[in-house]
């Protein structure tokens, strides 16, 4: 490579001497001719150099380049030449600082350069990074509000917010729902009713409502009644267990229910709600639970029309009431439309992180209810019936010993008969259970179902699953044992009391774990039964069918009752009102245990006979028996609880069947089994109290009933740890007892309190049955 380079220098010294010589070796010729030689010579040494330097310091030379520029503004290029440059005290003093500042150009130059670009383009495309985790964006409020126009988000602001007009509010169907344990929320939500009602040109009278008495929330806060309709939530705040709370645990399930539309509310015109509490004894919670209603009718979906309104009925009562209802009258004849803001975070964020605590936080922000902390959980646990609640009043007034904050024991007024001489209840007759010794208890005060017979008048807690603190069954059975015992004390002076019966009576021998509400709710009610038992103490166990795995997660019992108080899906929901959507099925499949799991207990089909609602379809009656073949058949017409007033209870003395008519039902339903090929027949009655038993007839024994229950027998075979069943501690059911016999034993005197009603609905008649539950008397 050097010789070649070489050859290329001898030719071209070669042509300059033969130029010079050619033209005539003159001085001029040659001097021009070496001159262009050593720049030729110059610029091939200066490219070889370049040639060798690696890219890098090339860079750094085009720095210097940028320097040179820079430096003076390209002013007098050379004051700082790449010598110099750098240094301070250079041709600028350092004023210029051109290293650093330079150098940071140059970093941005190379991000700028075309060769970056490719980078960049080269990681848009980059697949890998669509399959990194994607980073969780921290949520952070999200109101969509007016921005800049042609935005993306200002088409979504358009398409989501809703203006609800003048025009609509005004020809909307008011609904003004209320739910009150001590009347102030219902006497509060007739004075909006009433203002309401008095706006001119509303086209529809307002509907007033009482949230504890409805049969279905989801009629309204699922479905909604008509395609106009405004609802005004009046509604009062309980730290104790209250109805309200059923309604908040209904409406968080609902928006968390994937088989339901998350914002069903939206089909409401609006909705506003008005608070009412008490700010002096609870600052902290004032009107909570308005709030969080507020909320999750948001939440849903529904468009507030009218800020949450608080009002103190120590310090603001009826007036501030009364005004809240005139400023919210005067809104929906405001002809300014209402801006409803949309927050589509609703929608999207809580859908997929429900309980999220941000969630919350957002929603606050969102709603500008206060901060985050004003909150309170609606799945707080609170007692079931706490000792300064409203419901613990009530059911003291009414003659309970809660026991606990869930239990409650009563002594029946069989209890209080039998002590006197006056006779047993039917299971007396039935099943040989002597009154005087009998406890009556509820583990569980709070009910899944709302039954229309029931003594309930809407004060009783309900919820479809256990939602509060748990007591010990140590500790329940022994508290109740204790009230029940002074309950029985209390008796020592009332005339006719019997002294060998009275002193018995400090020995209970039988527990009907029924008395109100679901005993099979409490969550230890296999351990409570074994203690019972333990102390030789005989259980019979009544539930609503309501709850498929306690019921087959159930131990031994003595008998086993459940309630059948209709033969079809549509007349259930009518009678026990229950609170599970999937009633009828939860109903099935719990008769489906009896007839499997729970085959070898003693079990009971309890039906409590109402008139207008549950006497007919004797078909339909006997498919259900065919279904859960229990033992025996119970069949009992309702006892009257009382006026229907405000306790949502529809009955009348006209739906309490006469007991020919109970009779008749019992006769047609036998007949029907027998058509079938099941083995039942009538066995026993116990007039009295318009109950007739129908038996299997493995319990009639060479022509004769055996009904009764041997219990010494049944604490042996308890005892003996084997596994036993039904048909090994049968009694002999006495005279007496048998259907035909009226039922009434021998010893005691029959006492009448009216004696025209001694011939004929004899029980419906007696003033004390007001106090009794269908299942108890
Ligand atoms: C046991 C109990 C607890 C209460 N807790 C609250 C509460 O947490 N916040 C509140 O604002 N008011 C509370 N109050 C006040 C009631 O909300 C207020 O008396 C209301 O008017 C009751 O409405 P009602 O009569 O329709 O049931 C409570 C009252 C009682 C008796
Ligand atoms: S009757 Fe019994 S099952 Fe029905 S609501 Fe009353 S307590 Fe509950």
């Amino acid at each position: 490579m050097d010789f070649l380079k070489d050859l290329d220098d001898h030719l071209l010294i070669l042509s300059v001497a033969a130029t010079y010589v050619l033209s005539g070796g003159r001085f001029t010729f040659g001097l021009a001719a070496l001159v262009i030689y050593g720049l030729v010579k110059y610029d091939a040494a200066r490219n070889e150099k370049q040639a060798e330097i690696p890219d890098s310091e090339r860079i750094e030379n085009s720095e210097d380049e940028t320097k040179k520029k820079t430096c003076c503004g390209g002013k007098g290029g050379g004051c700082c030449s790449s010598k110099s440059g750098g240094k301070k005290g250079g041709c600028c003093g350092g004023n210029c600082s051109s290293k650093n500042k330079t150098s940071e150009k140059i970093e941005d130059n190379i991000k700028d350069t075309p060769q970056n670009d490719t980078q960049v383009e080269e990681l848009a495309i980059d697949f890998t990074e669509a399959f990194k985790p994607a980073k969780k964006s921290k949520k952070v409020r999200k109101i969509v509000k007016a921005s800049k126009p042609g935005s993306k988000s200002q088409s979504e602001f358009f398409k989501k917010a809703l203006t609800v007009s003048n025009e609509t509010l005004i020809s909307s169907q008011v609904y003004v729902f209320y739910s009150s344990l001590q009347g102030a929320a219902e006497r509060s939500a007739k004075i909006v009713t009433s203002v309401l009602s008095d706006i001119k040109g509303l086209k529809h009278v307002p509907k007033l409502m009482n949230l504890d008495e409805l049969s279905d929330f989801d009629d309204y806060f699922v479905n909604v009644p008509c395609s106009n309709a405004l609802y005004v939530m009046v509604l009062p705040s309980y730290e104790t267990d209250s109805p309200l709370d059923f309604f908040l645990q209904s409406m968080e399930e609902n928006v968390n229910d994937f088989r339901i539309d998350r914002l069903s509310l939206r089909k409401l015109v609006g909705y506003c709600v008005l608070g009412i509490g008490d700010s002096e004894s609870w600052p902290e919670k004032f009107c909570y639970q308005a709030r969080q209603a507020d909320l999750l009718l948001a939440k849903q979906g529904g468009r507030r029309v009218f800020p949450v309104g608080e009002v103190c009925m120590k310090f603001g009562g009826d007036p501030s009431v009364m005004e809240w209802a005139k400023l919210l009258a005067n809104t929906l004849q405001d002809d300014e439309p209402i801006l409803y803001e949309y927050d589509e975070s609703l929608e999207t964020e809580n859908a997929e992180e429900p309980n999220d605590e941000l969630t919350k936080e957002s929603l606050i922000d969102l709603e500008d209810v206060g901060a985050s902390s004003e909150l309170q959980d609606v799945n707080e646990i609170k007692q079931m019936v706490a000792k300064n609640s409203p419901t613990f009043k009530n059911l003291t007034k009414q003659g309970y010993t809660v026991v606990g904050s869930h239990s409650g024991v009563k002594i029946c007024r069989w209890t209080k008969n039998d002590l006197r001489g006056r006779g047993s209840c039917y299971k007396h007759s039935l099943f040989n259970i002597v009154s005087s010794r009998c406890m009556e208890l509820t583990p569980s005060l709070a009910c899944s179902s709302k039954c229309v017979f029931c003594w309930r008048h809407g004060t009783n807690p309900v919820s479809k699953n256990w939602r509060w603190e748990v007591d010990d069954p140590e500790y329940i059975l022994e508290d109740a044992l204790k009230g029940h015992y002074s309950k029985i004390k209390q008796m020592r002076g009332v005339p006719g009391v019997i002294a060998e019966r009275f002193a018995k009576a400090f020995e209970v021998r039988h527990c009907a774990l029924s008395l109100v509400g679901e005993p099979i709710m409490y969550p230890f009610i296999s351990k409570f039964v074994k203690l019972l038992h333990q102390k030789r103490i005989s259980s019979f166990l009544v539930c609503n069918a309501q709850h498929p795995q306690p019921l087959r997660d159930l131990g031994k019992v003595t008998q086993l009752y459940v309630s059948i108080d209709a033969p079809s899906k549509s007349e259930l929901k009518k009678i026990d009102r229950p609170l599970y959507r999937d009633f009828w099925e939860r109903m099935l499949e719990c008769l489906e245990i009896l007839k499997t799991s729970q085959s070898h207990q003693r079990t009971v089909f309890r039906m409590t006979l109402v008139k207008g609602f549950n006497m007919n379809e004797i078909s339909a009656y006997a498919d259900l028996v065919e279904r859960g073949l229990p033992s025996f058949i119970e069949v009992k017409g309702a006892t009257f609880c009382g006026s229907s007033d405000g306790n949502g209870n529809p009955l009348t003395m006209q739906n309490i069947p006469f007991y020919e008519e109970c009779v008749n039902f019992v006769k047609a339903l036998s007949a029907e089994l027998q058509k079938r090929g099941l083995g039942y027949d009538v066995a026993a009655e116990h007039a009295h109290s318009n109950c007739i038993l129908i038996a299997d007839t493995k319990f009639k024994i060479d022509g004769e009933w055996w009904t009764h229950i041997d219990f010494e027998k049944f604490f042996e075979l308890l005892e003996s740890g084997k596994p036993f069943n039904h048909l090994e501690y049968i009694a002999k059911t006495p005279e007496w007892a048998l259907f035909g016999n009226g039922g009434f034993a021998p010893g005691n005197t029959r006492f009448y309190k009216k004696k025209k009603a001694a011939e004929t609905n004899i029980d419906a008649l007696q003033e004390d049955v007001k106090v009794t539950h269908p299942i108890v008397a």
